[in-house]
């Protein structure tokens, strides 16, 4: 029997993953289920972000499904020892699971254009999915300090981490519009100049059906923007990574229904790509959306069952016709979308 690792983490994750567990539940119901601690909460409770028995646990099963970690600004948690805070605890477990391809589709779901920042014909064109490198560059260099009056960090990259990112990215776009654009800033940085080389020989060498574009970030920022349909598979570092995806992530009206995906070679990570949203957190109006559609992922790549992933995104995209939380300006709560979710499974 499949065994899912639930960490529902702080601020909303708990409220997020109440409804995505019960979706889980629903269309899987063999799955097994087991409950940990991560974040500030298991800081508070077992003096560690990331507990040994969250770990073992993790290292032991078929895939994770995260909530969110962290507080407010205002949070003693800001001001622990780095490694104790509860985004270190997200970090470590990125690193124990070895997760080190994080796909983030994005796209706007029939209906939700009027929501986007963007313009209607624009929103509607948007398909990308971002694939953001997830266990090195400055997140994990250890070359890392401040000394005094000083302090530094260091985007180190070896050949073999960007090939093996790489290989997801055009693996993906295999399966879409086969067009690859590379993220960099090959006109300043030499780590994106090894990069470049490394993703350019790739393709040539064992991709050459598949389009590839090298393009420099700060250009892609604002691409992302003017002409977001441009873009298929998005493959970049971890840092720019992470930027970009909160840019994207905003174009389909709230960062509320955006899932994610962190794959490696071992149990896969499954998270909604916002935080723990401390200004909503206790009230039970949160998105669970981009929570459920993690659930999809995970039933998809992890446990190879698709027609269960699909089932779950249509039902979301019914609810959301007749259910909306705030973030998406209706008066719906977590639970209720929740469960218009469960009633069309
Ligand atoms: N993966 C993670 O666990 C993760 C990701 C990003 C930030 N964080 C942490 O979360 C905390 C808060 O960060 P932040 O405020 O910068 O970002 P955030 O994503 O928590 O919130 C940004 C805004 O989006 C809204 N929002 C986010 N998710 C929503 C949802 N599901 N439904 C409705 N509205 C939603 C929030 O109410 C807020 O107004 C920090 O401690 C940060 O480190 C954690
Ligand atoms: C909370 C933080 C450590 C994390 C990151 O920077 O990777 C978050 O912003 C994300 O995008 O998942
Ligand atoms: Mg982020």
């Amino acid at each position: 029997m499949p065994n899912v690792v639930v960490l529902a983490g702080d601020g909303i994750g708990p409220e997020v993953c109440a409804s995505a567990v019960e979706v889980l539940r629903a269309v899987a119901p063999d799955v097994e289920l087991e409950h940990h601690l991560l974040g500030g909460g298991a800081y508070d409770q077992t003096g560690s972000p990331f507990p040994d028995a969250t770990r073992q646990a993790v290292l032991a099963c078929d895939a994770v499904l995260l909530g969110t970690v962290g507080g407010a600004q205002n949070s003693p948690w800001n001001s622990l020892p780095r490694p104790l805070r509860p985004e270190s605890g997200l970090l470590q477990l990125r690193m124990a699971l070895g997760v080190y391809a994080n796909l983030r589709p994005v796209k706007v779901m029939p209906g939700l254009e009027g929501f986007s920042p963007l313009r209607e014909d624009l929103a509607r064109q948007v398909d990308v999915l971002i694939v953001r490198e997830l266990l090195g560059g400055a997140y994990f260099d250890p070359r890392r300090a401040i000394e005094g009056d000083q302090a530094y960090n260091t985007i180190g990259y070896s050949k073999a981490e960007v090939d093996r990112v790489a290989r997801v990215a055009f693996d993906a776009a295999r399966t879409r519009k086969h067009e690859v654009t590379s993220v960099d800033k090959a006109n300043v940085l030499e780590v994106s100049e090894l990069w470049r080389g490394v993703v350019q020989d790739l393709r040539d060498r064992e991709y050459p059906e598949v389009k590839l574009e090298h393009e420099y970030v700060d250009s892609v920022a604002m691409l992302l923007v003017k002409t977001p349909g441009r873009y298929d598979v998005i493959v970049t570092e971890n840092l720019f990574g992470d930027i970009l995806s909160d840019l994207a992530a905003v174009i389909p009206g709230s960062l509320g229904v955006m899932p994610s995906a962190s794959l490696g070679d071992g149990p896969g990570l499954y998270e909604p790509i916002h935080g723990s949203a401390p200004d909503i957190a206790g009230k039970g109006v949160a998105n669970p959306t981009g929570t459920i559609l993690s659930v999809a992922m995970l039933l998809r790549h992890s446990l190879g069952r698709d027609t269960e992933a699909r089932r779950i995104e249509d039902a979301v995209q019914g609810a959301l016709e007749h259910v909306r939380t705030p973030d998406l300006g209706g008066q719906g709560t977590t639970q209720e979308l929740g469960a218009a979710v469960l009633a069309r499974l």
